[in-house]
């Protein structure tokens, strides 16, 4: 048995304004008890505009609910424009930042070198990077699965020292997943996400790769998440879709429910 806590995290995109995101988190805060967050940490991951609010309400009410950015640039400050930096990120009190989503990877360009050093400016400013990685369709049509992920997280974590890699959270979401309606079958991610853990071991050591969580991404529903939470590599959910509805992410964070 696992003694990894699972990690439900809400990754809005670019949905809810700073007005939405108060009354989602209150909406949030109110169903969810202490017994849910003994179980489970729960996290959203809102546009940046809508973190001062957050950060707000959730300091103001004591809330238990973790938040994070979705994106960080790998410079401290400069002539950037329009990007944001992990010193800002850290002033707003961020736990999280996602880095390398597959629509920053498709839209953005952003590379596994481009990724790995928003890793690292994400640890140097004390956030936690939870670093997506998975592979496209054709890929997986073409038996690569695998090796296309783990290329990823090796070229994501590339110098990054053990100290650091054990708390990260990588979120494998196989692109062809990602708001297609169409679930990674159970025992399919829990395949890649097992090989992963098994990269990890490669790179750093078992205790490494035994203590970071991996989470899955793509579809995730309160209809679907039981059966891939229990899975013994899935530590977790990168939720969509599905967390833009409070009631619907509630059941998620309450898989055992489920
Ligand atoms: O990309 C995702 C989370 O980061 C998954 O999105 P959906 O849950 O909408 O498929």
């Amino acid at each position: 048995m696992s003694t990894r806590t699972p990690l439900m995290a809400g990754n809005w995109k670019m949905n809810l304004n700073h007005l939405e995101a108060i009354a989602h988190v209150q909406k949030l805060a109110f169903a969810l008890a202490d017994k849910d967050y003994d179980a489970v940490e729960v996290a959203v991951l809102p546009p940046f505009t809508d973190l001062r609010s957050v950060q707000t309400l959730v300091d103001g009410d004591k809330l238990k609910i973790k938040y994070g950015a979705q994106d960080i640039s790998a410079q401290d400050s400069g002539a950037y424009t329009g990007e944001i930096s992990g010193p800002m990120l850290a002033k707003l009190k961020c736990t999280y930042v996602a880095i390398g989503h597959s629509e920053r990877r498709q839209y953005h360009a952003e590379t596994d070198e481009i990724v790995n050093a928003k890793v690292k400016a994400a640890y140097k400013h004390g956030l936690t990077p939870i670093m997506c990685v998975g592979e496209e369709l054709d890929v997986r049509e073409a038996g690569n699965a695998v090796p296309h992920t783990l290329a990823q997280v090796e070229g994501g974590l590339k110098d990054l020292p053990a100290e650091q890699a054990e708390t990260i959270v990588i979120a494998y979401e196989p692109v062809w997943a990602i708001g297609t309606g169409k679930v990674c079958g159970a025992d399919d991610a829990q395949e890649v996400c097992a090989a992963i853990r098994g990269k990890l071991a490669e790179l750093y050591s078992q205790d490494v790769a035994d203590k970071v969580r991996i989470q899955y991404g793509g579809s995730v529903k309160s209809g679907n998440v039981a059966e891939i939470m229990a899975k013994a590599d899935i530590d977790g959910a990168l939720v969509g879709g599905a967390s833009l509805d409070a009631d619907e992410f509630v059941k998620i964070v309450r898989f055992r429910d489920q």
